[in-house]
């Protein structure tokens, strides 16, 4: 697949532009801070819903304006499909597909997808636990949408049962007697809810495993090899939790009555994947606070690629964006990311210098400055 169009209004920081583009590499050079990453973001957002760098909508709307507009024709098989996103902060953000009468968002989730490699993947490595999550679960809705909705379901369910272990703690340290009549009745949606996602992302590693050991063996001779681990809250840390779903569910219904005094005591939800981190290790050690710069680099990179091979394998090439990466990288990644890469159907590539991006990757060339974008 790839973008044909890609359109923007007030969208940070532009005002109004319109691109056309086509299959293979497009590079965005332009000095810093004048909207390169605002270009790749909107793109990634057509395909995500989501930004890489914010959690909520508000930065993404031009400072002053009410709200945003990004639309993209995507070319699949032949056949175009042209998504149309108006981002309301506070308010529902609207979507439409083909010009068709406004949906949910989450209906046009799958018409495009995406990787995008970008500095902050360091965090992958370095991060918290959540950045770990936000890999799997960003792959997960790539490959299978409906998953979207199995994460709201479980979102809701973990907000509402948050309330209730809130207030109920603050009885508890009162009177010494909350009123827990619910609490059996949102576990048991946490456990159905939490187990379908746990499934989902258990499987999910397994199939990433292999993948980002070649993609690290390719990018590097140093280090490794690497080993995925994805630990749950609901099992003990050295055992891996069971792949099937109801086994799964009842796990964390026994995890969740376990830690019933912890929960009233602390007033939050501390069972389910929501609390679960994937352990990175390079052969025996944790990577977090083991692995060099370089070596975590790799690691980064290789679970980007191994997403990109496992997207690919589904049997259409997604959109790649690699935003400002190469000068994160020393010229030996440099260049084995870039004959990666070069193949996929496109490519956005974007640096503040041209010198930054590698000879294999020089395409299709745009120019960024002062909230505009030229064509060479
Ligand atoms: N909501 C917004 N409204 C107006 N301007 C914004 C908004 N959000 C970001 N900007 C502006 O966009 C610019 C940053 O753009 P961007 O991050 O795309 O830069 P860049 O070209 O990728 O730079 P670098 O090379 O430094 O990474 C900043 O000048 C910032 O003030």
């Amino acid at each position: 697949m790839y973008v044909s169009h890609l359109q923007l209004a007030d969208y940070r920081s532009y005002e109004s532009v319109h691109l056309e583009l086509g299959p293979g590499i497009s590079t965005f050079v332009g000095p810093n801070g004048q909207g390169k990453t605002n270009l790749v973001e909107a793109i990634g957002y057509v395909a995500t819903l989501g930004s890489h760098r914010v959690a909520t909508d508000a930065p993404l709307v031009r400072k002053g304006a009410e709200r945003a507009i990004v639309r993209a024709a995507i070319v699949k098989d032949e056949r175009q499909a042209v998504v149309d996103l108006e981002i309301n902060p506070g308010k529902a953000n609207r979507a439409r597909l083909n010009r068709a009468p406004a949906t949910r968002p989450r209906e046009v989730l799958g018409v495009l997808r995406t990787v995008l490699f970008a500095p902050e993947d360091l965090a992958l490595v370095k991060g918290d636990p959540g950045e770990r999550r936000r890999f799997l679960d960003e792959l997960l809705v790539a490959r299978a949408p409906r998953i979207a909705g199995v994460r709201s379901d479980y979102e809701r369910v973990l907000k509402q049962r948050n309330a209730l272990l809130k207030s109920a703690s603050a009885q508890f340290f009162k009177r010494g007697e909350p009123d827990l009549s619910t609490l059996d009745v949102w576990n048991e949606h946490l456990a159905v809810a939490g187990a379908e996602l746990l499934a989902a992302r258990l499987a999910l590693v397994a199939e990433l495993q292999p993948l980002v050991g070649k993609a690290y063996s390719e990018l590097t001779t140093v280090g490794g090899p690497p080993v995925l681990q994805y630990r749950s809250s609901a099992a003990a840390s050295d055992e891996e939790p069971p792949a099937d779903r109801e086994q799964l569910a009842q796990l964390l219904r026994e995890a969740l009555a376990e830690a019933r005094v912890q929960e009233l005591q602390r007033g939050v939800s501390l069972i389910g994947p929501h609390r679960d981190d994937l352990h990175l290790r390079l052969d025996e050690l944790p990577a977090k606070g083991y692995a060099s710069q370089g070596e975590s680099w790799s690691y980064a990179l290789a679970l980007r690629l191994a997403g990109f091979e496992l997207l690919r394998a589904d049997g259409d090439d997604p959109v790649l964006l690699l935003d400002d990466v190469f000068a994160e990288l020393d010229s030996e990644r440099r260049s084995r990311l870039a004959e990666h890469v070069r193949h996929a159907e496109q490519v956005f590539v974007s640096a503040a210098v041209a010198e930054d991006i590698p000879p294999e990757l020089q395409g299709d060339r745009f120019r960024v400055v002062e909230g505009g974008i030229e064509h060479e």
